[in-house]
């Protein structure tokens, strides 16, 4: 949103009716187009894929029972790309140079040491106020935690569908298996699978509870880990959450303190290989609604960002965890550092994997930037209206398609319609 909302913009966070007005044409589905194989309910991989071997080309199949689309591995190869997957030939460019984004080691910062917190703040104030993402090395991370998180999750897209099929996403919900959110939408589908769990920093056992309940007990210890896994991305991301106030010049505990109850989302992402990965998008182009992202891909390669006009590669470190910028925390900034446009490709012949862990506030936190830097830095010029993190989680799974683009400006003005329909209906409010 270019204009400026108000100078001090409360809102009534009592707002959120169900309309389900949908962007996108729910379950318009073509049958004939869709189909390449049919097999009533799905799909069922001959053999359970060893380790060793990555899954052969995608097949698709087609339940009548869920009416949905279910990526299933199997041993005939599909060539030709279903027309739900192809997306806009703006879409199709893809990066050809790497993004020269700093790699920024925060060793020193986490001993306590003046000058290389410094450093690190000022690197991070510069990839922010340009494109929102950055790399950290010495992160404190262990190696063995993030190879044990991408081993387990591995072995779950790896599983007979039936078995993920027992996690199954709700339409609006964001915890659960998905399928190229085929439950969701029925054009522009990504390339991948997702499994999203939640992560209440206050309550961390219900992680390993979702796993237990939804998938049985033989998922018990993938609970277990990913307990641990995010636990230790809350840890960092609450570092960096630090080192972000430090580089704004605000005090110091400001972020940390609004996220240090922050109920965060967990997101593993499963691109299967892709004859013609031109045509298609593993994840389309957005920016993450949530405040901050802390994502560690394999070494396959994809994840491609936005700046300066252009698409650039995000080279993948074995050691290093890539940072960004999500929209709820360009709000808490008042739109100066940058919720970082970005995308992910998908490979011919080798899977890909990704672990994104986004932290978000607390429900009942109030999303506004802090007043020293709005009337230090903005002439108090309020960008966005006040809200909180259900609201805008809400707005994208009822109202917006993330991938559309331009979530924040869409959600802001949302609200503001909302407000004034209440405050027609209601003359006290
Ligand atoms: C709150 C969320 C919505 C999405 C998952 C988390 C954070 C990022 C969002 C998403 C990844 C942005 C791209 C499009 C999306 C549909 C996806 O490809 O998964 C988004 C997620 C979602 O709406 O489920
Ligand atoms: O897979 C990737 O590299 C990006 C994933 C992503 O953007 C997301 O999960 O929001
Ligand atoms: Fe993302």
């Amino acid at each position: 949103m270019g204009s400026c909302i108000s100078k001090c913009m409360p809102n009534k966070h009592s707002r959120l009716e169900d309309h389900h007005v949908y962007d996108d044409d729910l379950y318009g589905f073509v049958q004939d187009k869709l189909v390449i194989s049919q097999a009533p309910p799905f799909k069922v991989p001959p053999t359970p894929l060893s380790n060793k071997i990555s899954p052969s080309p995608l097949e698709l199949s087609f339940s009548s029972k869920s009416a949905s689309t279910i990526f299933t591995a199997s041993k005939s190869s599909a060539s030709s790309i279903p027309a739900q997957f192809l997306w806009p030939a703006e879409d199709t460019v893809r990066a050809l140079d790497e993004l020269d984004e700093p790699l920024i080691d925060l060793g020193g910062f986490f001993r306590g040491d003046h000058e290389s917190t410094l450093r690190a703040a000022k690197a991070i104030r510069e990839a922010c106020l340009s494109h929102g993402f950055f790399q950290v090395v010495n992160h404190g991370i262990d190696w063995g935690l993030i190879q044990a998180a991408h081993d387990h999750i591995r072995s779950f897209f790896r599983s007979p569908i039936e078995t993920k099929l027992r996690a199954s996403q709700k339409r609006n919900g964001y915890g659960g298996y998905s399928s190229a959110h085929s439950e969701r939408f029925s054009s522009r589908l990504p390339w991948k699978e997702t499994l999203s769990f939640g992560y209440p920093a206050n309550s961390p056992e219900e992680t390993v509870e979702f796993f237990k309940s939804k998938l049985g007990m033989e998922f018990e210890q993938t609970g277990k880990v990913y307990k641990k896994y995010c636990e230790a991305m809350k840890d960092l991301a609450l570092g960096i959450m630090e080192l972000l106030a430090i580089s704004l010049g605000v005090g110091r505990l400001h972020y940390k303190e609004l996220f240090n109850d922050s109920r965060s989302i967990m997101r593993c992402n499963y691109y299967p290989p892709c004859k013609k990965p031109s045509l298609v998008l593993g994840t389309g182009p957005h920016c993450d609604p949530t405040s901050l992202t802390v994502l560690h891909q394999d070494q396959v390669g994809g994840l491609e960002v936005s700046a300066n006009g252009k698409w650039w590669k995000v080279r993948p470190h074995p050691d290093a965890l890539v940072i960004n910028i999500g929209d709820s925390f360009m709000a808490l900034t008042n739109g100066m550092y940058k919720s970082g446009l970005h995308w992910a490709v998908v490979n011919e012949s080798r899977e890909r994997m990704s672990l994104s862990f986004f932290m978000c506030p607390a429900p009942y936190k109030v999303v506004r930037p802090p007043q020293g830097l709005l009337y230090r830095d903005m002439n108090g010029e309020r960008k966005y209206p006040d809200f909180t993190w259900p609201e805008l989680l809400h707005f994208v799974k009822n109202h917006h398609r993330a991938d559309t683009g331009d979530t924040l400006g869409h959600f802001s003005r949302w609200l503001l319609s909302q407000s004034a329909v209440l405050s027609c209906q209601d003359p006290q409010a």
